[in-house]
């Protein structure tokens, strides 16, 4: 809420910080308002005192001052533009100084070198910011500056015009004051639902491949369905509100011209002649209703644009925290996943699989998750990489909310590895160009005899002809050679015998970067920095050493205490 106010306080400092400023912005657009006062007189004169009067080189002079006011106005309105640049301008500035310098933090508490996506995508709502706020001043100063200047000609035209035009007008001004609210939530709701279509069918173009090779072709719908029919809900709502906004034109901009044109017979009577009347009509169709169609239709959009560019600078600009935090784990190591609170269930009266639970993971820590199967290591997995949202509490990694880290900072592998048809590198290298050598990697994680037996990296793979075990040793290689700082992996060695599924595990511990490995064998646990022991509502974390002397389930599945027929090398009965 705070950082919120901070970035109000931006747009108050960036309308109010130039004083110089405001008073060059307000001349000029008095100078673009000009013809907007002139307008309705100059008609009215060049018809009453020229043309109607038998003196056409009167009403051409009118005309041609009327001409000359506009040719000004040009320029004042091109002045208007540089002066609202030199106002928002600074603003951006600004803004993306405390963007940039949001993100950085983040990443310095990460311990990773900040990510340009991320401030890619910060600067990219700065721009938005800066258009929106500029959209907005432009706006509301053209409707001031026209509505002040046509009703100070109509008072120099007739001031019997006023009290039939003014009552109207001021009355849908009010109605838009009064729907504004309503327009605003209801455009914010829609421009929201329009950016969760685009995610949604952004993440079903990008990973096409991914979803054809697991067949998730009807998840992968049904989501991108959703999103397409919030969509259509949120327009639906937004275009009843906006009926409202054709009721407020009606009344502001169009009443006010039949109550002109009733009214002739009064003005006739009270000596207001037709020229009078034609020059009214000109201040306001041509003026008055452009300007408030303006405002109406521009002030809704814009500056909704701008608070909810706003809203997303906020979240960028410092540390979410909307829980009081945990104490960091002891030994000041710095958090890279960091778990607080955090319950999920996988419907709203299904038993939580994940109840409050509160977790550190520091920068380049080694973690293993065991606890028996179905207890809800895979759905902790989808937790920390962002897949699912906590239903309640908050999973931060690198500081970042997990469900909107920038996929490139992490990656997770299943059980079920997949690998694509086409050569062996373009499988290593989906994540992106490798940091190191793709042989490299191949002989890190134990898959350069696979790799060999294929022909080598160039050579093209059939996937079906790869056994779970050999899937698996790709799909390691590949999230080896990613960029990610963190790495999850969920029994992704569980095809490979235990010396294969060391050596991996080991090659992932020496890579820099934080790994999580959902447990298949008790063997991976021995060799993580801390063990996570899930046990339904009963989660602890220690050592290997501190769990087998402290918790009794960890010492059955450790082997210190086999059941009976239990196989002490593999905890998960499965
Ligand atoms: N998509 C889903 N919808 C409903 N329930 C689910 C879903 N996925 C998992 N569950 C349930 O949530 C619980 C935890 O599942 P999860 O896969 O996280 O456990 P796990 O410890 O990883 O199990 P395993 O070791 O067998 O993989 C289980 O009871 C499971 O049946």
């Amino acid at each position: 809420m705070a950082r919120r106010r901070g970035a109000r306080r931006e747009v108050v400092r960036a309308l109010t910080a130039d004083p110089r400023l405001l008073a060059r912005l307000a001349g000029w657009s008095v100078l673009e308002a000009a013809p907007a006062l002139l307008l309705g007189q100059a008609v009215a004169r060049a018809i009453g005192d020229g043309f109607a009067a038998g003196r056409p080189w009167t009403g051409a002079a009118w005309l041609a001052v009327l001409g000359a006011v506009w040719v000004a106005a040009a320029y004042g309105a091109r002045q208007v533009v540089l002066a609202v640049a030199a106002m928002v301008e600074p603003f951006r500035e600004r803004l993306t100084a405390r963007v940039v310098a949001g993100t950085i933090r983040s990443a310095a508490a990460a311990g990773r070198p900040p990510g340009s996506a991320a401030v890619a995508r910060s600067t990219l709502q700065v721009e938005l910011a800066r258009d929106a706020l500029a959209a907005v001043v432009m706006v509301v100063r053209g409707f001031l500056f026209t509505a002040v200047s046509v009703v100070a000609g109509l008072l120099a035209l007739e001031p019997r015009l006023l009290p039939v035009v003014l009552p109207p007008f001021a009355a849908g001004l009010a109605l838009f004051a009064l729907s504004l609210p309503a327009l605003a939530r209801r455009q914010r709701a829609y421009l929201l639902a329009d950016e969760r279509t685009a995610a949604a069918t952004g993440d079903v173009a990008a990973g096409l491949r991914d979803i054809t090779a697991c067949g998730a072709e009807d998840r992968a719908e049904a989501a991108a369905g959703r999103a397409v029919a919030a969509q259509a809900a949120a327009g639906r709502r937004l275009a009843r509100v906006t009926a409202l906004r054709t009721a407020v034109l009606a009344v502001g901009a169009w009443a006010p011209v039949l109550a002109l044109l009733a009214a002739v017979p009064w003005l006739r009577d009270h000596g207001v002649g037709p020229a009078v009347v034609v020059g009214a009509l000109a201040y306001l169709t041509q003026s008055l209703i452009p300007a408030f169609t303006g405002l109406v239709e521009g002030l809704g959009v814009s500056a909704v644009r701008l608070g909810v560019a706003l809203g997303r600078i906020a979240e960028t600009a410092g540390p979410v925290q909307r829980h009081a935090l945990p104490p960091i784990s002891a030994g000041g190591d710095v958090p890279h996943v960091l778990l607080h609170g955090v319950t999920y269930a996988y419907g709203p009266h299904a038993a939580p699989v994940v109840d409050g639970l509160d977790l550190t993971v520091p920068a380049g820590g080694h973690l293993a998750v065991v606890g028996p199967s179905g207890i809800g290591k895979s759905t902790l997995a989808a937790l920390i990489t962002g897949t699912r949202r906590p239903g309640a509490g908050l999973v931060l990694v690198g500081g970042v909310p997990a469900d909107r880290l920038d996929p490139a900072e992490r990656v997770l592998i299943p059980q079920e590895a997949y690998v694509f048809a086409g050569t062996l590198r373009a499988n290593l290298c989906y994540h992106g160009p490798p940091s190191v050598p793709v042989e490299e990697a191949l002989a890190a994680v134990g898959a350069d005899a696979l790799a060999d037996r294929l022909g080598g990296p160039d050579a093209e793979i059939d996937p079906r002809a790869l056994s779970a075990g050999e899937r698996q040793l790709v799909a390691l290689a590949r999230a080896y050679l990613s960029p990610a700082r963190l790495v999850v992996l969920d029994e992704a060695t569980c095809h490979l015998d235990p010396a294969a599924e060391a050596r991996a595990e080991e090659a992932f511990a020496r890579r820099p970067g934080t790994l999580i490995v959902i447990a298949h064998r008790i063997s991976s646990a021995r060799r993580a920095r801390a063990v996570l022991l899930m046990d339904g509502t009963d989660v602890r974390s220690g050592t290997h050493d501190a769990l087998v002397a402290t918790a009794p389930l960890y010492a059955d599945l450790a082997g210190h205490r086999p059941p009976p027929g239990r196989d002490p090398e593999r905890e998960h009965a499965r």
